[in-house]
């Protein structure tokens, strides 16, 4: 799996990489439009490898399509006003029911890496979760910003090291553990094969250097033989609430709840793993109707508006994750570009929930959809 391989980066030379450097807020009309306006500043194989997906992208685009075969309904005589976008998650208060997924390689995107993606979501009000591959290391980015904080984990074949990384993110306050269980290999991204993609130099992983600056541990791979027992090492080497991120089937739900998980984060990865498996929102009912409320759902892949913001929380999600937008708002404008992203579809949620006479988070949980 040369291809995107984060590993590859740690032990090759310094090159140039000319990626997003400008700070500035940005004037949004929405998520959508944000993806051309990235690909003219982030060098062209690193844009296709954070806005690509697995294959023919079936999935990739159903993620989106799926949003729109679900409608809400419009109520404007309840005598209702939104009074609050604010919610409780794993027992931190964040701003809006929107967190940030987590992702590899910010320095792809802009130079300020994941210190600036968490300075943002600080700003914003909201948490971000600091991948096993990024670029900064889990230390460097707790460091950025205030606020709550998750770390993402991917389990390599070195349990040593994995127990060491575990144990670093609770002394480094990360307040939870996502654990992902998506990737036993990485998906066929033909773009990353075509591109002959390898993280450049600038966004190679830190988390994975000892030391004295070597590499450490992510040359042995990713673990591809997940269960219980991972989910129950990840719960004993934190001491952390784990989320288990990567569900896309009641099965796999009902196993991560029996293991133990704190919370359950229901995503395909944004179309990036298996192509034509189902729309994450498609999936989500089921999974939220075996869940039954017993731990938190959050929800991720393909959420753009504050319409599939309102319409996941409707079908079950108690938060959603946003993905790529993130990225795009982080290369054209920095710490305030993530900002101004996360405001804008909080902007947008605050205008659907008046339109559909939703007071509050809690309301929204509360409504349902049509069709
Ligand atoms: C460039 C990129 C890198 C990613 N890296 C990770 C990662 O390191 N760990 C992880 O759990 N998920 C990773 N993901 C998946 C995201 O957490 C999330 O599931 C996905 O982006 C949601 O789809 P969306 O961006 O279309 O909304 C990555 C996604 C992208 C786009
Ligand atoms: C071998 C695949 C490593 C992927 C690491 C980052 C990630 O999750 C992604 O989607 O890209």
């Amino acid at each position: 799996a040369a291809g995107r391989n984060p590993q590859a980066a740690a032990s090759r030379p310094a090159e140039t990489w000319q990626t997003g450097s400008a700070e500035r807020p940005l004037q949004l009309a929405n998520l959508l439009e944000l993806e051309e306006a990235a690909a003219k500043v982030i060098p062209a194989a690193g844009f296709d490898y954070i806005a690509g997906g697995a294959e023919d992208e079936w999935t990739l685009r159903e993620n989106r399509a799926a949003f729109g075969r679900k409608q809400v309904a419009q109520r404007v005589l309840t005598g209702k006003v939104v009074t609050d976008t604010a919610t409780t998650i794993l027992g931190s208060r964040i701003a809006m029911p929107v967190i940030i997924a987590p992702m590899g390689g910010h320095g792809i995107a802009h130079v300020s890496a994941e210190a600036g993606t968490a300075r943002g979501a600080a700003a914003a009000g909201t948490l971000h979760t600091v991948s096993t591959v990024a670029t900064l290391s889990l230390e460097e980015a707790a460091q950025a910003a205030d606020g709550p904080r998750w770390f993402q984990i991917y389990l390599t074949n070195d349990d040593g090291f994995n127990a060491e990384l575990l144990q670093r993110a609770r002394a480094a306050g990360y307040n939870a553990i996502v654990f992902t269980v998506d990737v036993p290999v990485g998906g066929n991204r033909d773009r990353d094969r075509r591109n002959g993609f390898v993280y450049p130099a600038a966004a190679a992983p830190r988390n994975f250097l000892d030391a004295s600056g070597r590499p450490r541990a992510i040359d042995r791979g990713f673990k591809s033989r997940l269960d219980a027992d991972s989910i129950d090492f990840v719960k004993r080497h934190s001491g952390l609430p784990v989320v288990v991120k990567g569900v896309a089937a009641p099965d796999d739900a009902r196993l991560a709840l029996d293991a133990g998980a704190a919370g359950i984060q229901v995503s395909n990865h944004g179309g990036r793993q298996l192509d034509g498996t189902p729309a994450a929102f498609s999936v989500l009912p089921a999974i939220a109707d075996a869940v039954q409320g017993r731990v938190p759902l959050i929800f991720d892949s393909g959420v753009r508006r504050g319409t599939d913001v309102f319409k996941a929380l409707a079908s079950g999600a108690d938060v959603v994750a946003l993905g790529r937008p993130v990225l795009y708002g982080l290369a054209l404008g920095g710490w305030q570009g993530v900002q101004s992203v996360l405001q804008q579809i909080e902007r947008e949620l605050r205008t659907v929930m008046q339109l559909a006479g939703a007071a509050t988070v809690d309301d929204i949980r509360r409504t349902g959809l049509i069709g």
